[in-house]
């Protein structure tokens, strides 16, 4: 079955597709040309008459992006600019009249007798001379394409070749008549080597001023256009995936013209071939279903696979050429395989009256509609990845685009909202303020649909600040959690807990806890958590304080993050290292005290008792709550926190330590590590830890096989035990060589004097009791 949008295609497929990307005839005329400093100029030129204008005649430069260039490899040509050109023939400018109104009804323009044309240059190519594949720039406004007149005389190669998706026409001039050559600037052209003689052209911008008059659309297709564009708009897209069921209707239905444009040559007026038909059949439509339409460049971005092994290699065109492969594009592309992705960029909007939005939105691919896709296009940009990208073997190409963007007027809202997430709050605030409360809620409910999808397109810490007030205005609790349901915990702010305390008014403690898991199921990283239990949480909890309600709704909170904090410290105590498990421990001291002066503030008295006893616990390393006392100098108040417990608590286990006697010099003995004391070595645990226990044994010659190496070396490894341990490569099996280091007896010094440290510390700080 044809989905709408592809019906929309057909139909507009049968829109003026007569016209051609360009035209070639012959005609007899002369136009006399003089060319000042040379002199009147006979036809057919001869080869002396060629020799003296390539005497009077300049290099020609090309385009390369906003700048010209001269280089023979891409361009090797001579050039005399139009003002030393004069036609002094009475009838010329009535001969290229006509020859113009031939041209605009084959090339289709829209209204063929308004076509002009500006002479551009005189251009002599001497044998050898050329102009490799290229795309004009559009040199004036309204510039449509260009004419090339060459003028009879004798040559063999310089071909030509004019090339528009795929389609090529070709012209080789003519020893008595003028070759006409019109084409439209989006066509690839070039001239060929020329081998004998001299080939001799004139070069003509051809412009279309003024407005299009296409002909009048039957009201029958118009209305079938209509009721097709009606039919997009309420058919839900095809699922994405299977079990998809949340698939709507597109917003809009972008449609891909068949020509490519630039900012300046895009216009309702100036449309080139069959787009002109199709873009005034779109317009028809919209004006009778009040729709909204707009004309915008279209930059296309597909990422396509590679099937071949290809060197690296860019192109340019628009009269670009890529610095290495000059204008060879005859060189072997890598087929394509699958398209990967595909971005449609929409800007520089065009109202049909002309005026301008200067506005950038992506178009979705259930809104996409189009004729020619875009890889039967000439690309502006081409890259390929080889394997060395991050998807492998990859094609990356560039089209600029034009398309016809139209949608219901009544979703003006919606497609607004969807790429402006923080206008439509701003909106909805502004209803509010107003007093429309019903506006306000009747477009805030048309925003849920997809405002999942609204924090990743603004910056989401700025949009929740915007949302959080208006979802606390809002008397419909499904609506007010609905739009505060795609943000993090980690992004409220204590400065916004007066907007918490009214949703808490307005919708109950279960609906507030609701929220607050939500936030916390949200993805968010584990610094950015820990850092916001450090700092808003106990700031949220002191401003909680003004009311018994707002109080049991911060303690809810903190329970549930001490219930998060309990589960990221059982993880990280599973890291197999002891160094870096003791530092991601530490990172979370902040937090531990965050959380103790935010139970503390709440009242809940058993929960700072909870926390205490396991800051306590041997399963917390000592570093922890010593850094919690550190962190606790920064606090004014300390009142409730109970941290004289932890810092006696720390100064008995300092003072412990410090009392074991110190390492003898000649002790080699390792206390094998508390934890996981030898398991998963099976039989190779005892051997091992005898070794470790030792106090004489420095070194163990251990024949073995790989794998079971490849155990002892895990296992020293995971502990970072003071022990290097080398495979010697002799014999069957290889030999584990394990050697205990001095390391043993500088760590034990270390230790010793880091205790000293911390505990003069202790001694020196003082923590109120209580
Ligand atoms: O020499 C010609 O026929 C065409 C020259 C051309 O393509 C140009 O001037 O852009
Ligand atoms: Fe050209």
């Amino acid at each position: 079955m044809t989905t709408p949008t592809e019906s929309i295609a057909q139909q507009l497929a049968t829109l003026g597709t007569s016209s051609t990307f360009a035209t070639r005839f012959a005609i007899a005329a002369d136009p006399h040309l003089h060319v000042d400093n040379v002199g009147d100029i006979p036809l057919p030129i001869t080869l002396q008459t060629a020799h003296r204008l390539c005497a009077a005649a300049q290099p020609a430069h090309h385009g390369y992006k906003d700048q010209t260039r001269l280089d023979p490899r891409v361009r090797d040509t001579w050039e005399i600019p139009a003002e030393r050109l004069r036609f002094t023939s009475p009838e010329w400018t009535a001969v290229l009249n006509r020859a113009l109104l031939r041209i605009g009804h084959e090339l289709g323009v829209p209204s063929p007798d308004s076509l002009r044309v500006d002479l551009h240059n005189l251009l002599i190519y001497a044998p050898g001379q050329f102009f490799a594949v290229h795309q004009d720039s559009e040199k004036t406004d309204g510039m449509l394409g260009t004419l090339v007149i060459t003028l009879p005389s004798s040559f063999t190669g310089g071909e030509f070749v004019v090339s528009h998706q795929g389609q090529t026409v070709c012209a080789r001039g003519s020893q008595n008549r003028l070759g006409m050559m019109a084409f439209y600037a989006d066509c690839h052209h070039e001239v060929r080597p020329v081998k004998q003689g001299y080939r001799v052209v004139l070069t003509y911008n051809l412009i279309a001023p003024g407005a299009t008059r296409t002909s009048e659309l039957p009201q029958q297709a118009v209305t079938a256009l209509a009721s097709e564009l009606h039919r997009v708009w309420q058919t839900p897209a095809p699922p994405r995936w299977d079990g998809d069921t949340h698939t709507e209707p597109p917003d809009r239905l972008v449609y891909l013209l068949d020509h490519q444009y630039t900012p300046s040559g895009l216009s309702w007026q100036r449309l080139k071939g069959v787009d002109a038909q199709r873009a005034a059949a779109l317009q028809a439509a919209a004006r009778q279903l009040d729709a909204e339409i707009f004309l915008t460049l279209a930059d296309v971005h597909e990422t396509w696979s590679a099937e071949d092994d290809y060197q690296q290699h860019g192109y340019w065109s628009d009269e670009q050429e890529d610095e290495d492969n000059g204008f060879d594009h005859n060189e072997d592309h890598p087929a394509l395989g699958d398209l990967i992705n595909s971005e449609v960029e929409l800007r520089h909007w065009l109202a049909p009256d002309g005026s301008k939005r200067e506005e950038i939105s992506f178009a979705s691919e259930t809104e996409l509609c189009m004729n020619r896709l875009s890889v039967d296009c000439a690309p502006f940009q081409s890259e390929h990845e080889g394997y060395m990208g991050n998807y492998g073997n990859t094609v990356d190409r560039w089209y600029h685009r034009a398309a016809v963007v139209l949608w219901p007027r009544e979703r003006n809202f919606v497609i607004r909202a969807r790429q402006a997430p923080d206008w439509a709050i701003a909106q909805i605030a502004e209803w509010l303020n107003a007093g429309d409360t019903i506006q306000a809620e009747t477009r805030a409910h048309s925003l849920l649909s997809f405002w999942e999808q609204a924090r990743s397109v603004a910056d989401s810490d700025v949009l929740f600040t915007a949302t959080l007030p208006v979802a606390a205005r809002l008397d419909d609790a499904g609506i007010a959690a609905g739009l505060l349901s795609p943000f993090a915990l980690s992004q409220l702010t204590a400065q916004q807990a007066p907007w918490l305390w009214q949703l808490l008014e307005r919708h109950g403690q279960a609906w507030c806890a609701e929220r607050f898991q939500q936030w916390a199921e949200t993805h968010q990283p584990d610094t950015r958590q820990l850092a916001w239990m450090a700092q808003e949480l106990p700031a949220l909890a002191q401003s909680s304080c003004t009311s018994s309600d707002t109080v049991a709704l911060l303690a809810r909170l903190v329970q549930q993050r001490w219930g998060w904090l309990r589960q990221y410290i059982a993880q990280v105590q599973k890291y197999h290292q002891r160094s870096t498990r003791v530092s991601a421990l530490v990172e979370t001291s902040a937090a531990w005290l965050g959380l103790l002066r935010a139970s503390q503030v709440t009242g809940c008295s058993t929960l700072t008792e909870q926390i205490i006893a396991m800051l306590r616990t041997n399963d917390i390393p000592l570093e922890v709550p010593l850094q919690v006392l550190h962190q606790a100098q920064k606090i004014k108040n300390l009142e409730g926190l109970h941290l004289s417990v932890l810092h006696s608590h720390c100064t008995h286990v300092l003072e412990t330590c410090l009392a074991k006697p110190r390492r003898n010099a000649t002790d080699w003995s390792i206390t094998p590590p508390s934890e996981h004391g030898g398991r998963g070595l099976d039989d190779l645990a005892a051997p091992l830890l005898a070794f470790l226990a030792s106090p004489q044994q420095q070194r163990l010659e251990w024949p073995l096989a790989q794998a079971r190496r490849q155990l002892i070396h895990q296992f020293i490894d995971h502990h970072e035990l003071p022990i290097r341990h080398e495979t010697r490569r002799t014999g069957r099996p290889y030999t584990l060589v394990l050697e205990k280091t001095l390391a043993l007896f500088e760590r034990d010094t270390a230790d010793r004097q880091q205790w000293k440290k911390d505990l003069a510390w202790l001694q020196r700080t003082q923590v109120r009791p209580t």
